[in-house]
């Protein structure tokens, strides 16, 4: 049974369309990137799936328990140390605050952050220690879906690497379903199950692409050679780099 369930979701702002018949199905402890030029309303359909946006059109079946979003902007309370900023979406989730201290530690252990890391306040921290505390925050809940919207743009090469790392380890020990949207085909051929292929114009899902493998037993060379045919021969992607609003004039 799917996780999520949209179809043929259709979105405007101020009139102007910038999704139509969109259908995409997420099955439990799946994996999906969604891919696509910028500005084709990735975001926004990770929105309306996440119930942050109400669509013009459409159907939408959540079937998972708790949802959690990361997004490229760590969005952290800047008045809250790194712990309360975790600790303040287990309050929201209705956690009892005896049951808060413990499940802070256990989420900030998978992120790799450590006691006195928990003390700080964001403007101590660094870029990638900000997006750890919201990639715990994310996880303390406990959810088994996760949106995921450019999480990892910002950080560098390394922590990139062990950010998607977690993600898949995460993946493959749980109950995690997850839409993870990238502007990186090789981010999304190293961490989904499929890939979805949203159209220049918010026109549909183009195509999807599954690996043979678990993201788990791919290794670098797999995914490299996978990127550069996908790139090369596989019509799918010809327009993914396309970058209809941030092109230079
Ligand atoms: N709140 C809003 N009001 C008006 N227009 C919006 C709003 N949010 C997004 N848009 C427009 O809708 C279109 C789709 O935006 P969206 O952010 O969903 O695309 P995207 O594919 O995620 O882009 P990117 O890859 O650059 O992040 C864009 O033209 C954007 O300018």
């Amino acid at each position: 049974m799917s996780a999520l369930s949209l179809q043929d979701i259709g979105h405007a702002y101020l009139g102007r369309t910038v999704l139509e018949n969109i259908h995409l199905e997420i099955e439990e402890r799946e994996i999906v990137a969604l891919v696509g030029p910028s500005g084709c309303g990735k975001s926004t359909l990770a929105h309306i799936a996440a119930d942050l946006v109400e669509p013009r059109a459409g159907k939408i079946d959540r079937r998972y328990r708790r949802h959690s979003m990361i997004f490229q902007e760590p969005s952290l309370l800047p008045w809250a140390t790194a712990a309360q900023n975790i600790a303040y979406s287990l309050q929201i989730a209705g956690v009892k605050r005896g049951e808060r201290r413990e499940k802070v530690a256990v989420a900030a252990e998978r992120v790799a952050l450590f006691s006195e890391d928990l003390r700080k306040y964001p403007v101590e921290l660094s870029g990638g220690m900000k997006q750890r505390v919201a990639i715990a925050r994310a996880l303390a809940t406990n959810p088994d879906f996760i949106y995921f919207d450019e999480p990892f743009t910002a950080l560098d090469v390394a922590l990139r690497r062990r950010m998607q790392d977690l993600v898949i380890n995460t993946c493959a020990g749980g109950q995690l379903s997850g839409l993870f949207i990238t502007h990186d085909l090789q981010e999304a051929a190293r961490l989904a199950d499929r890939i979805a292929v949203l159209d220049s114009h918010g026109h549909g899902v183009l195509g999807i692409r599954s690996f043979p493998l678990p993201p788990q037993e791919r290794d670098d060379v797999t995914i490299f050679k996978w990127v550069q045919s996908a790139l090369k021969e596989d019509p799918l992607f010809r327009h993914i780099h396309d970058v209809d609003e941030r092109q230079i004039a």
